[in-house]
């Protein structure tokens, strides 16, 4: 489990509005094993999608700095023919919305064979063989008749299926599965993650999985990137993020999700929203103003990401004296053991 397959060096993803540049993905640092799956958790607007996208070559108009290094490329600075060479083949995402994802007037089996098409020389029938195995791979009954079926006459979890179908047909080594499992029902979203994870293992693909769903996470991950505003705030083994958070955004995001009713009495959340684009702080820790009533002087001035334990990445220093306003001195001592 340490072949490394992905490595993104300061990445820095920005959109224009109006006259100026602002950074929804800003100086991201992670790499990506083989047989690996990294989970980046944050809240709705931290830029996790805007980071999928560039991880996958898909912004038209951003500006995109850094380094995204995938088998001998960089995606970051790669030509559009070598881009469309990789993508649908050495890798492949999973889209949140499979109706969106998909062509309404084309058969679904057509729409599998289509990214075959592309990226082999197999002959129509082979393609159509290729296609029924697939349907099969993903756990569609009566692929045969499923092959010639719309995807609007599909169920959610089906059409979900079928764009995993489409991602895994030639067998990508890096897959990105944006929010997979959002718009389906809990049965349907189990079947989902056991099939992405049996595919990982069985393709020794690596699997970058955006979510907001921390449920979702524990089951899924080996590893945890923590996004808030465009950066990543904490990375840790997924063990020493639920056992031991530090920052005070990864404690207040674990906080949000309580296991019972009592548990619930003794939480503490941090609210507020991540601010939009163009309000985004430029210098300094970006969660200060969320935390107002910790000194001023625990920040740093320009947060870096601090290994405080092996593996264990934090940003900024203020998570070694933040407490949460309503906890007792002695809670206060959280923190590194
Ligand atoms: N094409 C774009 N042009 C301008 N701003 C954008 C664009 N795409 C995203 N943004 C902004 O970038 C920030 C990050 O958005 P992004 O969609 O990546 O967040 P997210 O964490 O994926 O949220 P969600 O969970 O809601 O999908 C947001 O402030 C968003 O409004």
């Amino acid at each position: 489990m340490s072949k490394e397959l992905l490595e993104i060096k300061n990445l820095k993803t920005s959109f224009r509005i109006k006259d100026d540049y602002y950074a929804a993905v800003d100086d991201v640092t992670l790499t990506l094993n083989k047989n690996e799956v990294l989970a980046i958790v944050g809240e709705s607007g931290s830029g996790k999608s805007a980071l999928a996208f560039s991880l996958m070559g898909l912004h038209n108009r951003a500006k995109i700095e850094g380094n995204i290094l995938f088998k001998d490329n960089d995606i970051a600075n790669i030509s559009p023919s070598k881009l469309s060479k990789l993508r649908g083949d050495e890798m492949a995402m999973i889209f949140q919305d499979p109706l969106t994802a998909l062509n309404p007037l084309m058969v679904v089996g057509d729409q599998i064979s289509e990214t075959l098409l592309l990226h082999t020389n197999l002959s129509k029938k082979k393609r159509w063989e290729k296609v029924i195995e697939l349907l099969n791979k993903v756990g569609i009954p009566r692929p045969e008749h499923v092959y010639d079926q719309f995807p609007h006459e599909l169920s959610g979890g089906m059409r979900q299926r079928i764009i995993i179908a489409i991602a895994i047909a030639n067998n990508p080594e890096l897959l990105i599965a944006d929010e997979p499992t959002t718009a389906l029902d809990v049965t349907i979203q189990a079947q989902i993650l056991d099939l992405i994870r049996d595919l990982k293992d069985s393709m020794d693909a690596g699997v970058i999985l955006i979510t907001h769903d921390l449920g979702v996470v524990a089951e899924m991950a080996d590893r945890v990137a923590v996004m808030y505003a465009g950066q990543i705030v904490e990375i840790a083994d997924v063990h020493t993020l639920f056992e031991n958070p530090l920052h005070p955004y990864t404690r207040s995001l674990l906080n949000s999700v309580p296991n019972t009713a009592a548990e619930q009495e003794k939480l503490h959340v941090i609210q507020g929203i991540v601010p939009s684009l163009q309000n985004l702080p430029r210098l300094g820790c970006r969660f200060a103003a969320r935390i107002p009533w910790v000194d001023a002087a625990a920040h740093e001035e320009n947060p870096i990401l601090h290994e405080v334990k092996p593996g264990h990445f934090v940003r900024c220093t203020c998570h070694s004296q933040f407490y949460f306003p309503e906890e007792s001195k002695e809670d206060q001592t959280h923190g590194i053991s």
